[in-house]
């Protein structure tokens, strides 16, 4: 795509904006589009008001139990906080909602139909649950832009993305994504010349453009400065609503900045949940903190 392509898609996408802008309307169509919807197939049904539903979940390594019987559930455009001590089973509870492991028992949904146990991970990244580990890994010699769009072209397919052409609706989308992620005035620059913080949001921007029902971010504000920490819960708090984020996170400043709902993990289970002032005083969650 040219870079006449690219402003004609940000042009498209302000006008948009500016017809959403009137009142009543939204991009579905408005309130009264939500009822009387057929759900369709391999849609995610979010019927029951949760996108994410983990109940009695077990996961031992050697005999260790890494994950204890542990339930939680995730509502639509949430953005929920996972914090606790190391080892916890925080990156475990990722690994199983990816399906990178196993559980020895329990249950894992998407929505109130998909059962996450029967699909493998590329199965589970294709029905739009993306994840974003620690370490930014995008390709340092494409520019930004080129990095987005092969995102675009990975998630149509190996066969399909040697005939690949950017159609209109996906041209407004890497435009958009462009502007979320805070990169507009940096597409063509060198992935590799990027701060740390500039990569992870250009990894953000990759998942984004697979358009991910819901995201998984470990530890996403590591090695940040303390503005691109800030920007960073800006673009958090931009896709709520849109996106349910799960994020993973030791950085007490930030997830104060971006929480709602915060569950803290100790020994494989849910110890405390609730606002981070909630749980912040919980003598509980005190004590495994303190106490190490
Ligand atoms: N593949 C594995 N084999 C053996 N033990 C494992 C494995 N993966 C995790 N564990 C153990 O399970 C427990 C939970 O680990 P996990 O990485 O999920 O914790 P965490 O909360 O993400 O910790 P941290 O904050 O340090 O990243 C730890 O005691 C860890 O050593």
């Amino acid at each position: 795509m040219t870079p006449d392509l690219l402003e004609q898609g940000a042009r498209r996408l302000a006008d948009r904006q500016a017809r959403l802008a009137a009142p009543g309307q939204t991009a579905s169509g408005g309130r009264a589009a939500g009822f009387s919807r057929l759900a369709t197939p391999g849609e995610v049904d979010l019927a029951h008001g949760r996108i994410l539903y983990l109940e009695g979940v077990n996961v031992s390594f050697d005999g260790f139990k890494a994950i204890n019987d542990l339930s939680l559930d995730i509502a639509p455009g949430e953005l929920r906080c996972i914090i606790g001590p190391n080892g916890a089973g925080k990156t475990t509870l990722m690994d199983i909602i990816t399906g990178k492991t196993r559980p020895d028992s329990g249950t894992v949904y998407f929505g109130s139909t998909i059962d996450l146990l029967r699909h493998n991970e590329p199965g589970i990244a294709s029905l739009g649950i993306g994840r974003k580990f620690q370490k930014p890994t995008v390709f340092e010699e494409l520019t930004v832009f080129e990095n987005l769009e092969l995102a675009l072209k990975t998630h149509k397919g190996v066969a399909s993305s040697l005939f690949f052409r950017i159609d209109s609706a996906q041209s407004d989308r890497l435009a958009e994504t462009l502007h979320t992620i805070h990169l507009a005035g940096s597409v063509a620059r060198r992935a590799g010349d990027l701060s740390h913080g500039q990569k992870q949001w250009l990894e953000i921007g990759m998942l984004l453009m697979q358009d991910p029902k819901l995201l998984l971010l470990d530890e996403p504000v590591a090695g940040m400065t303390d503005e691109e920490t800030a920007r960073t819960a800006e673009l958090f708090l931009r896709l709520k609503g849109r996106h349910s984020l799960m994020v993973v996170e030791h950085d007490m400043g930030f997830v104060r900045s971006i929480a709602q709902t915060v569950t803290v993990l100790c020994e494989g289970s849910v110890l405390a949940q609730g606002t981070l002032d909630q749980v912040q005083a919980d003598e509980r969650v005190i004590e495994v903190y303190l106490g190490r």
